[in-house]
């Protein structure tokens, strides 16, 4: 029997009614009490690393769940860390930027109800997301609602329905139905970990960093204010990567000012879908004339993290933009 280890952390899938609203409360024991069939597929163990809503998730969480995934690696075959889903996409994306070359499957899961509710989808997420690690597939995953998705690519895109995860710009890597599991081969394919590079804990982190919406009639002075406070910045712009560049509305200028400054800019669009290409529009050609980096179709919570990283491991802007621009587990089309 392989050997998983559930790493809890709080999450609605832990929590039960305080007076108060909801609030997590359950340990890996008693999640793992309440899925008793889970025996018969491993030999699991549980460990309670903290309890939290994951409103209060920040980066040097993240860095603990990996380290405490580093630790065990060598007594586990896999690991599900079971969380709450509002900040799970930026989880599992720093997870897969920081457990760098793993050769091991973690999967990360939660719950829309608590499990102790009659129409929990905690007990199902939980089977499910063990059912795949089981499986030994290398790499970072999210499981909810029947669907694996790379962990790199997983977005929070309903607040109540029980399908509350979309795979962004990537098809599902597999889907479960039954405790059945359905890969998708394409997928599989650009999550290849190159087994020649050994499995490493990479944990250098800048949290300097900060997102810009761009909107029609945003006053481009935030961006002075920016310069001083920030290493990285990451431009939200228009559609496939339009920045506003007229007379009185000039963000355009702003950009140019950051980046003589030596801030890292990195543009990426509002839109969900499909990622930005600077070539076509004059105010996207414009923008790609400077040093700046290009966010692909990579989603905002990888890009947030991804730049955290380039910032806490690179100090040059060749290196940052290389780094970031590069694929990890299938973070970004080619
Ligand atoms: N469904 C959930 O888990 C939501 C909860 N607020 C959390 O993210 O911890």
């Amino acid at each position: 029997m392989k050997k998983i280890l559930l790493i809890a952390t709080g999450g609605t899938i832990a929590c039960s009614e305080s007076g108060h609203g909801l609030s997590p409360s359950f340990d890996a024991e008693g999640l793992l009490a309440l899925v008793p069939e889970i025996k018969d597929m491993c030999d699991i163990s549980g460990m309670l690393i903290m309890n939290i809503d994951s409103t209060n998730m920040n980066p040097h969480l993240m860095i603990k769940i990996a380290e405490t995934i580093y630790a065990n690696y060598h007594d586990y075959d896999g690991f599900v860390v079971t969380h709450g889903t509002d900040t799970m996409g930026y989880t599992s994306a720093a997870l897969s930027y920081m457990l760098q070359n793993i050769k091991k499957t973690v999967v990360v899961t939660g719950s829309q109800i608590a499990i102790g509710e009659l129409y929990t989808d905690a007990k199902k997420n939980i089977s499910d997301a063990i059912r795949f690690a089981i499986e030994g597939i290398p790499g970072i995953f999210v499981a909810f609602d029947g669907k694996i998705i790379n962990g790199t690519r997983a977005k929070k895109i309903r607040t109540r329905n029980m399908n509350a995860f979309e795979s962004i710009n990537c098809a599902n890597v597999a889907e479960i139905k039954l405790g059945k599991i359905t890969f998708s081969k394409d997928v599989c394919n650009i999550l290849k970990v190159d087994a020649s590079k050994p499995f490493n804990l990479q944990t250098s982190i800048c949290t300097d960093v900060m997102v810009v919406k761009l909107f029609p009639g945003i006053k481009p002075d935030i961006l002075d204010f920016l310069k001083e406070h920030y290493k990285g910045v990451i431009i939200e712009s228009f559609g496939i990567g339009g920045i506003p560049c007229q007379e009185n509305n000039d963000i355009l200028t702003k950009v140019k000012e950051l980046i003589a400054a030596g801030v890292v800019v990195v543009i990426t669009t509002q839109c969900l879908e499909e990622g930005i290409d600077l070539g076509i529009y004059e105010v996207g050609q414009e923008i790609a004339k400077n040093a700046v980096i290009c966010a692909g179709d990579m989603n905002i919570e990888a890009s947030i993290v991804k730049l955290m990283c380039a910032l806490g491991k690179f100090k040059n802007i060749d290196d940052i933009k290389y780094y970031f621009e590069t694929p990890v587990l299938g973070d970004i089309s080619v």
